[in-house]
């Protein structure tokens, strides 16, 4: 299957997923000087309840923290988008060194991790339908920027002794995802795809301008996770990110001046 290693990385994806080379891929490198200030742009309306939070999974390519979406319980509303969308998961991207890891880039900057908040509209019946729909997902980004150790971050850390093999999974409750979010919530905004296969167009990306912290010690725990499951030859869970694409025939928004 797909992975990030040279035989079955980014740039092999296109064979078995063409769409690799659509018109709405990301992620892109984000021009700020590019962006144009719209100012019918909403601020962001996150609600979560910490109570739909339910396991936290390495399902080979990252780890993920699921949410109970079986009602309206977490939301993102207003922001670029319309109507109401449903927290599914969030996950991290991360590099092998503080000189990469991040999928969005700005002005060419990359930053040492990224973290993605995945909701899918209510439009549709559940989170798969909506994956294959223009307007079916909205992710919120948020940089990761080497700083003060984040006590906001410690609780997922913890978790990371008992899921460093590709398929573990453990209980992952009481974790209200706001904690994550930079205390600014500009964003730029644009219309692209899943990140990774099935690379799906389907995706309004909303991507924060503030980043949170994360320290050195906290990254090396990030790198501690493994690819590869307990039976399998380790390699190590690092630069689990898609390099930006072209931008072609779109325009990025900024919701702030
Ligand atoms: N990195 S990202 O763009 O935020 C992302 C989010 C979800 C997924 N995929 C996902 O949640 N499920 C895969 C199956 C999608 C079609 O049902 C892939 C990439
Ligand atoms: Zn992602």
């Amino acid at each position: 299957g797909w992975g990030y290693a040279d035989h079955n990385g980014p740039e092999k994806w296109c064979e078995n997923f063409p769409i690799a080379n659509g018109p709405r891929q990301s992620p892109i490198d984000i021009q700020p000087s590019g962006a144009s200030y719209d100012e019918s742009l909403k601020p962001l309306k996150l609600q979560y309840d910490p109570s739909t939070s339910l396991d936290i999974l390495n399902n080979g390519h990252s780890f993920q923290v699921t949410f109970a979406d079986d009602d309206d319980s977490s939301t993102l509303t207003e922001g670029p988008i319309s109507g109401k969308y449903r927290l599914k998961q969030f996950h991290f991207h991360w590099g092998a060194s503080d000189d990469k890891g991040s999928e969005h880039t700005v002005d060419g900057k990359c930053y040492p991790a990224e973290l993605h908040l995945v909701h899918w509209n209510t439009e549709y019946p559940s989170f798969g339908e909506a994956a294959s729909k223009p307007d079916g997902l909205a992710v919120v980004g948020v940089f990761l920027e080497i700083g003060a150790d984040n006590p906001n971050l410690q609780k997922l850390l913890d978790a990371m002794d008992a899921i460093k093999c590709k398929g573990t999974q453990t209980s992952f409750t009481n974790f209200d995802p706001t904690v994550l979010l930079p205390e600014s919530l500009d964003y730029w905004t644009y219309l692209g795809s899943l990140t990774t296969p099935p690379l799906l167009e389907s995706v309004s990306w909303i991507v924060c301008k503030q980043s949170i912290s994360v320290s050195l010690e906290q990254m090396k725990k990030f790198r501690s996770l493994l690819f590869t499951a307990e039976d399998e030859e380790a390699c190590c869970m690092v630069n689990n990110y898609r390099p930006p694409q072209p931008l072609k025939d779109r325009e990025v928004r900024a919701s702030f001046k």
